[in-house]
């Protein structure tokens, strides 16, 4: 197969992307009123508009071709059913297994992994409903009133942003806290307020030797024996997330209180296994099955929709048009919801862990550019930090808005105010000002100081999606991310790189366990580079002045 940038299709969207240069999104809305129905598509309540792309019908379909050619159909049914597509580290992808609610089997290595998933879920709901019930008491025989998780990347990210998500559904009896930075500071400010006898941790970790998540643990462990004295104490307050049940038993974890995982879950993408324990506990198991739901859904659709309708497979198509033919570098994700304040530290994971990668499947250096720079924070607080940026800046940055059109809150004027801001950006950023407009709007003295029309002028043509849902409920916060994780899944079938592994975090931690050591006498290291050497015993010199 030759290489994706020597391919028809390639080379048919190279020349496309020539003849677009002045392609002008206000003439294309001005000569097409139909431009809107056009572009965007509806799933549930979520409406997905992409109408404000440098894109027409033909863009649509090079691109729809180039997905056909990398043949996502092949390969999307591969990650369905199991295959072991993470092939580095010989390993299936069932995400959508976690979520699959239809309960058809799914078969790895011959097995139907249906079965441990439903009872890993029940086993969830067991726990949940008494620890919501105030039936789990602890120690002391007070119920839980504060939910720890500790753990990091994966363990961490999506639990803590579905958490502060759903917080419209959770419980008021119990507060739901996250623990992931190495950096006492994490810990020791999260228990400050908190009382050991009415504390639960969750210790959640795949690997359950994760370095920061363990050495917390431990810490936390330490916490709490200080205040009840009892190692039998434990059993009430640690439970353990992980696939490693043997490693949780060793750091003395109740095996009752051990949630099972499976490799074949990769931890940017394990949410919606007992990982999502804290979300369960924090908005109870019914809500956390909607969640489920939301994203089988999504699943369905992805799978069984043709490429042109497919949210998804268009989110991705989209990106891939502005990162390898527009030479974009970077996507912004722009939630005009303050519930949503993590989803963009979420998806920096999820995209940039899975398609950060520079090699393709053969192990052979790609000649185009992969995975985009994830960045972004809620609108309006974005808008008065870094707009100025998207929208007047030297860098072209694709944007996605996203909203929901009830807020569970009513203060009066409040959602209009936000919403006016989520359709204006979007607006601006394609419309522009021109200095016609700039003009015409000045008054009198300033309509010669060209200085100031140009600094007042938005050249505007910039691109952004925008999805607009009813509410931000358990289900549709459930399809948005599944079709995020399914945008991500597009992209890396495209580049035919492998998304699922993450060989690059790797590299810094061989290397600091290397330093701690050294860290831990007085000597003058000289062992590595001159910088290095420099750091280390710079640091050396300040703790000790510090001691
Ligand atoms: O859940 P674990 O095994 O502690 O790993 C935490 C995180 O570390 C990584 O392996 C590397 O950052 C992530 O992929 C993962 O989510």
């Amino acid at each position: 197969m030759p290489s994706l940038t020597r391919t028809p299709t390639w080379k048919s969207l190279v020349s496309h992307c020539a003849a677009l240069q002045d392609f002008d999104l206000r003439e294309a809305f001005n000569l097409n009123p139909r431009r809107f129905e056009q572009f965007s598509l509806q799933f549930n309540d979520i409406l997905f508009d992409y109408s404000k792309n440098l894109i027409t019908e033909d863009t649509r379909s090079l691109l729809v071709d180039l997905a056909t050619h990398s043949a996502l159909s092949s390969k999307i049914e591969a990650m369905f059913t199991g295959e072991k597509i993470n092939h580095t580290e010989q390993r299936a992808v069932l995400h959508t297994a976690l979520r699959n609610r239809s309960n058809h089997p799914v078969m790895v290595d011959g097995v139907d992994v249906m079965s441990n998933i439903n009872q890993v879920l029940a086993k969830m709901r067991v726990f949940t409903d008494k620890v919501r019930n105030e039936q789990w008491l602890g120690q002391t025989g007070k119920p839980v009133k504060d939910i720890v998780n500790i753990g990091i990347g994966g363990s961490n990210l999506g639990p803590k942003m579905v958490a502060t998500a759903l917080t419209p559904y959770a419980s008021d009896k119990l507060n739901v806290h996250f623990v992931s930075n190495v950096d006492q500071t994490d810990l020791v400010e999260t228990l400050k307020p908190l009382n050991a006898e009415t504390t639960l941790f969750i210790v959640a970790s795949k690997m359950f030797n994760t370095q920061e998540t363990m050495t917390n643990a431990h810490s936390a462990r330490n916490w709490f024996l200080e205040q009840i004295n009892d190692e039998k104490a434990i059993g009430k307050h640690f439970v353990a997330i992980s696939t490693h049940p043997e490693n949780v038993i060793e750091f003395g974890i109740d095996p009752e209180n051990i949630f099972e995982f499976w490799d074949w879950v990769g931890g940017r993408y394990s949410l919606w296994s007992s990982i999502g324990l804290s979300i369960a506990l924090q908005v109870g198991m019914d809500n956390f099955e909607q969640l489920l739901q939301g994203a089988h859904e999504a699943d369905l659709h992805f799978r069984d929709t043709p490429f042109d309708r497919n949210i998804p497979v268009i989110m991705g198509l989209l990106g891939i048009w502005y990162n390898n033919f527009y030479g974009a570098e970077s996507h912004a994700i722009l939630p005009y919801d303050q519930s949503l304040r993590y989803f963009c530290e979420f998806l920096q994971q999820s995209d940039m862990e899975s398609n950060g990668k520079s090699i393709d499947r053969k192990g052979q250096p790609v000649d185009y550019s992969t995975g985009p720079i994830i960045w972004g924070q809620p609108g309006t607080n974005g808008q008065h930090a870094f707009y100025q940026l998207i929208h007047q800046g030297t860098k072209l940055i694709p944007c996605d808005f996203l909203a929901a059109a009830n807020s569970h809150y009513h203060l009066p004027k409040h959602h209009d105010i936000l919403i006016s801001n989520f359709l204006a950006q979007p607006e601006a950023l394609m419309h522009g000002r021109s200095a016609e407009e700039v003009i015409a709007e000045l008054p009198e003295q300033d309509k010669n100081n060209a200085i100031l029309v140009a600094s007042k002028v938005f050249v505007g043509n910039k691109p952004s999606n925008s999805f607009l849902f009813d509410k931000l409920t358990p289900k549709t916060l459930g399809s948005l991310i599944a079709f995020y994780e399914h945008k991500i899944f597009v992209q890396g079938a495209i580049w035919n790189i492998n998304s699922f592994d993450q060989m690059g975090v790797e590299l810094g931690k061989v290397l600091a366990k290397v330093i701690l050591p050294e860290l831990l006498n007085d000597e003058t290291i000289g062992s590595h580079d001159c910088s290095t050497n420099g750091l280390i015993n710079a640091y050396k010199k300040l703790r000790k002045a510090d001691d």
